[in-house]
């Protein structure tokens, strides 16, 4: 039987791969930092004209698909997950870092077929990896196999994360609560990429055995999410249980073992979900 999607994902990578050089093009420029829901919510003019490209592009080949991106969002529209094919976009994962640059930039494009991930892109702008995962095939960095950790011991384990862009009080409580109840387990080390895709395709390599957060969006993990199974690791919600999607939480972990251990510390919270009702 032919592979429907399989068009679909080859131009997912070739457009990830012009969006690299458009945001490597950039970096030579200065950069105009606007901000979005608050002042260390950072976009710029590429995060735009990155995802347009990306969207309009894949409009032309695919024009019955549906887009959900971040900078669509932010504009005001609606984030919701159907069963219909659905490409899910951040034009610059690591904005912060791409104004400051900072090297850890990704261009990441999921695509969902009744709300799973069927494909995920990530390209690593300025280190020039392009990760991509596809259902049930596996998971690569420049064509090579990707395979998640085998330790199993959470004290030999790095651990990475995020303080996210949220300067709410209470939420700072919990994440540095969090945060410290790991670090005193303890843990190897914890690290932070700028950018919740990377951070996905670190526990997909190998290098760090989890990634959690509170405060992600979809778009920041939809493919990155197919990327860390597709390596063999395992996807929870930091309460444990299913991942949702449009929750805005997650953990991603080489092994069970170390995802539960991880919970097990999380002083979690809710956050409004992706898909909540447009405020009116
Ligand atoms: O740079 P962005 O796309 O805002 O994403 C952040 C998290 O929201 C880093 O993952
Ligand atoms: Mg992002
Ligand atoms: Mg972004």
């Amino acid at each position: 039987m032919a592979d429907v999607w399989q068009s679909a994902m080859d131009h997912a990578v070739a457009v990830a791969r012009k969006a690299g050089e458009i945001v490597r093009g950039a970096l030579k420029d200065e950069r105009t930092v606007m901000t979005k829901s608050c002042a260390v919510d950072l976009v710029t003019q590429t995060d735009q004209k990155v995802e347009q490209l990306i969207i309009q592009s894949a409009k032309e080949k695919f024009p019955t698909h549906r887009f959900i991106g971040e900078e669509s969002v932010a504009a005001g529209e609606s984030c919701i997950l159907s069963d219909d094919p659905t490409w899910i976009i951040d034009p610059i994962d690591g904005t912060t870092n791409f104004v400051h640059a900072f090297p850890f930039v990704a261009v990441s494009i999921g695509f969902s077929i009744n709300k799973q991930v069927e494909f995920g892109v990530v390209y690593s702008c300025l280190e020039d990896k392009m990760f991509t995962a596809r259902r049930g095939k596996g998971a690569f960095c420049n064509g090579e196999a990707l395979q998640v950790s085998e330790q199993a011991d959470i004290h030999q384990a790095i651990v990475a994360t995020e303080f996210g862009s949220s300067r709410d009080p209470a939420a700072m409580d919990h994440i540095f609560r969090s945060l410290r109840n790991i670090l005193c387990l303890p843990v190897h080390g914890v690290r932070g990429a700028g950018t919740a895709a990377i951070n996905m395709c670190l526990v997909a390599s190998g290098c760090v055995e989890a990634y959690y957060e509170i405060g992600i969006h979809v778009w920041d993990v939809a493919a990155g999410s197919l990327i860390v199974s597709e390596a063999g690791g395992v996807l929870m919600d930091v309460e444990g249980g299913d991942m949702d999607l449009m929750s805005r939480r997650i953990v991603a972990a080489n092994n069970t073992t170390i995802a539960e251990r991880i919970v097990k510390e999380i002083v979690s919270f809710t956050l409004q979900r992706d898909d909540a009702p447009l405020q009116s």
